[in-house]
């Protein structure tokens, strides 16, 4: 039923976010449709981890109206269908792999039943077969980064938001991740994603960006090139905050 879901999966109006005393999302309204790849992209500094943890209902001070899938950001009833997987590798380096997805598991509600079903499938989507009773703490880096994935996905969530997840990942794992994403988005899941690296915005269905806290664009990787006239997404980019910062003087 929810991965069917046809309203906006994401979507803000008026959200003023402050943080430690200053505004850093200053009045933003958006709305992301259902079951695409959203590139979340801006500068160092410009708001995207703030807006992802208002999303997922995790950020204090926060004003105006966040709901995702129609319901109010945070609330008990979205706590399974949203994933949210932060910059830090967030599982725990003393379990296993197995034994971190199984936690998470039963903390997303699955019965334990399904549960080891649910940590296969999880490996599997991370390509971490063979990894199960290793140690997260002996992991690399890369792989530990794709157990914190594992345990987003575990739950089966509709909407899942990911901050910078391919940094730190060789080009391989990169586009590999790339993919999972896209087959994940072509199951009706909805993928927020920030990034800093330009050649990704491309792999997206649409692109939001972010300049001081505020939505400088919202459009579409052939868009972004086509109103810039810039050869790439990187340079597009930087016209793009460059005419932003001009109209702020
Ligand atoms: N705990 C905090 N207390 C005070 N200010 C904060 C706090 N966390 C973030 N900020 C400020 O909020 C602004 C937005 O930070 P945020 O982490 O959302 O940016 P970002 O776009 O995700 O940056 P990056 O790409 O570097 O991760 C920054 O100016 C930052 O200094």
């Amino acid at each position: 039923m929810e991965k069917n879901w046809t309203g906006p999966a994401l979507r803000t109006r008026g959200l003023v976010v402050e943080r430690g005393g200053r505004t850093v999302v200053d009045g933003l309204d958006l709305e992301v449709p259902a079951g695409q790849v959203i590139g979340l992209l801006g500068p160092s500094g410009s708001g995207k981890t703030t807006l992802m943890r208002a999303l997922v209902g995790v950020q204090d001070h926060v004003a105006g109206e966040v709901t995702v899938l129609g319901e109010p950001a945070g609330t008990a009833a979205l706590r399974r269908r949203v994933g949210y997987v932060t910059q830090a590798a967030s599982v725990y380096t003393d379990l296993t792999v197995a034994q971190n997805l199984r936690y998470f598991a039963r903390l997303s509600g699955l019965p334990p039943s399904d549960a080891e079903a649910a940590v296969a499938g999880a490996v599997a989507t991370v390509d971490l077969g063979g990894h199960e009773r290793q140690v997260v703490g002996t992991l690399s880096g890369g792989e530990r980064s794709r157990v914190s994935l594992a345990a987003a996905l575990v739950g089966d969530p509709d909407v899942l938001v990911l901050d910078e997840p391919t940094v730190g990942l060789d080009p391989v794992l990169r586009r590999d991740l790339w993919a999972t994403f896209r087959t994940l988005a072509a199951e009706g899941r909805t993928l927020l994603v920030s990034s800093h690296v330009m050649d990704e915005a491309t792999q997206c269905d649409r692109l939001l960006l972010l300049r001081d806290g505020a939505l400088v664009a919202d459009t579409t990787p052939d868009e972004l090139l086509a109103t810039t006239g810039a050869p790439d997404a990187e340079r597009a980019f930087l016209v793009l905050i460059d005419r932003a910062t001009q109209e702020a003087r």
